[in-house]
């Protein structure tokens, strides 16, 4: 039995989804679990799989070879989730080869590994787009079809070998011919000895033609378990009869379905669903009273229970290590991905690089004109260096935030599978963006810092480019934390900017540093932004004379750069200090980031174990 809680204060409900469900399946053999939509074959399928998410009670046993699931279960079975998430900059070999190289132990070689993905291809009948980009997603690549990505999607579940193999709704969103083809290519799967277990929902009379074993449920509730075959005969027998030319999945979806278009029609069609759900556990239980004369066991419909043997795949349930590979082979394979991925995504990178060289561009020419002899002429040069920092502040945190953000549906599926630990995935993600935030910066730096008057010597250019890489690194740390701490992308998309303009608050220009109140005075130092126009403006105002004072003040003046310096709260104050804030934040906000990733990893809900002994129910013949 499966239960949620729903709803809030008095309105709070117990919500039972799953109940009173048993059933079987065997190795070499395909199980679909059909029913209407909401009926609960996803949850039915998630709880089989262990993967139901937390927050509700899960009751039931489920047992693989007579031994109850226990913490093998997750290396003979493999879960292929109704969404394709791959990344598209990839191609179909290049997605699998990545899936054996991580999945499989380094003991295994590589040749072996890629004769193992040759066959997968095969077997899957990927040959003929097995070097097409997966595209998609977050691309603006064509790619490979819906069929073919979804087969990628299971060929990289089929990689580890599984025993037992969980799809959920393999066929949805794909035409006719798509859908038939994925449905062959899960019965060759089995045909190897696997179990397969699938929910779907409205199968063409061709594909229901390949089940071995159908699971039909009705809000929660089974209704008929048996061979696929026999159920238009079960149904007949019990005054349904299928007409003939008829789709039976169509028949059988029809029939079990609630209708809710009237309350009378409502109340005939649950009535309907009760009888068949009492006719059902009746004639379960007689089946299992005959087995259990005839000294076969006694197979009972109460628990809900899944018994894959294991025969085809990755062997029995013993325990194996709970990675394949150790943390410097995952990180060189997920550098290898992360450097394939961004060298590939040429849009993305011109249109970066186009972004920070226009934005250069306009301060260049707004700026261009400003000189220290023009009254008030250094009020020009602080907001451009200001505006520089809060550019690549801002740059920096959105882009790896909304970066992350889109990968997370991937990383948490091949998390959830387990296929590699967090450390090697972050330190490969983020050492790739280190090259892009180089040549942005140069360009940026290059473009910004000889057309306006800012301090006019090399060392002062170099230190100027530096101090903007910096900061640009420590904020895409920022943002790293925050996608990381607010996993809900689009909450995240709304607190970034927030976080900016608070620090951008306290990064010294808007309010000097007297006049921030003393209970607020430590927030600059948690913000690259301070640090970022700290280095900027010592670099530009150090050692520097003769800035004109602004109009209004009585003439002859002159500003020298302490003055300036003095002005904005960073007298005394060195580039290396900005540097040495920088590189502490960056590296306090990935320690952030890394720990909030680790702790946010997919949980599932535990199984109460409700009849430790029961034997699984078999499925009507
Ligand atoms: N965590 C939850 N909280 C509240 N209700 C839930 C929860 N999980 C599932 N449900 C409800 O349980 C029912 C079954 O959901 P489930 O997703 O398993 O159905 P389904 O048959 O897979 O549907 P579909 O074919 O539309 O994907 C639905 O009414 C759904 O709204």
């Amino acid at each position: 039995m499966y239960s949620v809680t729903v709803g809030w204060g008095r309105k709070r409900a117990v919500k039972t989804i799953l109940d009173g469900l048993g059933g079987h399946a065997a190795p070499g053999q395909l199980l679909a679990v059909m029913g209407p939509t909401g009926s609960g074959k996803t949850s039915l399928l998630n709880a089989l799989a262990g993967r139901l998410p937390t927050g509700g009670t899960l009751e039931g046993s489920v047992t693989v070879n007579g031994q109850h699931r226990g913490p093998g279960f997750r290396s003979i079975t493999a879960f292929v989730t109704q969404d394709d998430v791959l990344f598209g900059t990839l191609t179909v070999r290049e997605t699998l080869r990545f899936a054996a190289g991580i999945r499989l132990p380094a003991a295994v070689g590589d040749a072996a590994k890629a004769a193992l993905v040759d066959r997968v291809i095969q077997h899957l009948g990927l040959a003929k787009s097995a070097d097409t980009l997966v595209g998609g997603g977050t691309t603006l690549v064509r790619g490979v079809s819906g069929g073919e990505r979804k087969r990628t999607n299971i060929g990289v579940e089929l990689l580890s070998n599984p025993s037992l193999l969980f799809l959920d709704e393999p066929t949805s969103g794909l035409d006719a011919f798509q859908a038939q083809n994925v449905m062959q290519a899960l019965l060759a799967v089995a045909g190897e000895g696997r179990t397969v277990v699938c929910t779907i929902h409205q199968p063409r009379s061709s594909i229901y033609a390949l089940f071995d074993h159908l699971c039909l449920l009705s809000e929660g509730r089974l209704l008929y378990f048996g061979a696929a075959a026999g159920a238009a005969g079960y149904f007949a027998a019990a005054g349904h009869v299928c007409p003939p030319h008829h789709n039976p999945a169509d028949f059988l979806l029809d029939l079990i379905s609630v209708d809710y278009r009237f309350t009378e029609s409502e109340a005939a069609t649950r009535e309907r669903m009760r009888a068949l759900a009492q006719q059902f556990a009746t004639q379960a239980s007689t089946q299992a009273q005959l087995a259990g004369s005839n000294g076969a066991g006694a197979p009972s419909g109460a628990a809900p229970q899944d018994s894959g043997s294991s025969s085809g795949g990755g062997g029995g349930m013993d325990a194996k290590p709970r990675f394949a590979n150790g943390p410097f082979r995952e990180f060189w394979l997920l550098l290898g991905r992360a450097t394939r991925q961004a060298s590939r995504n040429h849009a993305e990178n011109i249109a970066l690089l186009c972004q920070m060289a226009v934005i250069a561009a306009v301060f260049a020419w707004i700026y261009s004109n400003t000189s220290p002899s023009l009254p008030g002429g250094y009020q020009d040069e602080i907001s451009l260096l200001f505006l520089c920092a809060v550019t690549v502040a801002m740059n920096s945190m959105m882009g790896s935030l909304i970066l992350f953000s889109l990968e997370r549906q991937v990383t948490d599926r091949e998390r959830a599978s387990r296929a590699y630990r967090v450390g090697p995935y972050y330190l490969g993600r983020t050492l790739v963006l280190v090259p892009r935030s180089i040549i942005q910066n140069l360009l940026f730096g290059s473009v910004v810092y000889w057309a306006t008057g800012l301090n006019p010597t090399g060392v002062a250019f170099v230190l100027f480019c530096c101090v903007v890489i910096c900061e640009d690194m420590t904020g895409q740390a920022l943002g790293l934390a925050i996608s990381a701490v607010v996993p809900e992308e689009k909450v995240a998309l709304a607190v970034a900017p927030m976080v900016v303009i608070f620090l951008m608050l306290f990064s010294g220009f808007y309010v000097s540093s007297a006049a921030i109140p003393p209970v607020l005075k430590w927030v600059k130092y948690i913000s690259h932004l301070y640090y970022g126009l700290q280095g900027l403006a010592v670099n530009n105002f150090s050692g520097r004379s003769g800035y004109a004072c602004p109009v209004g003040a009585p003439q002859p003046c002159q500003l020298d750069g302490a003055d300036i310096l003095s002005q904005l709260g960073f007298e005394g104050d060195s580039v290396g200090q900005a540097f040495m804030g920088l590189l502490l934040l960056m590296l306090g906000y990935n320690v952030l980031a890394y720990v909030c990733l680790r702790l946010r990893k997919p949980r599932y809900m535990p199984l109460k174990v409700a009849k430790p002994s029961a034997e699984p129910l078999q499925p009507l013949q």
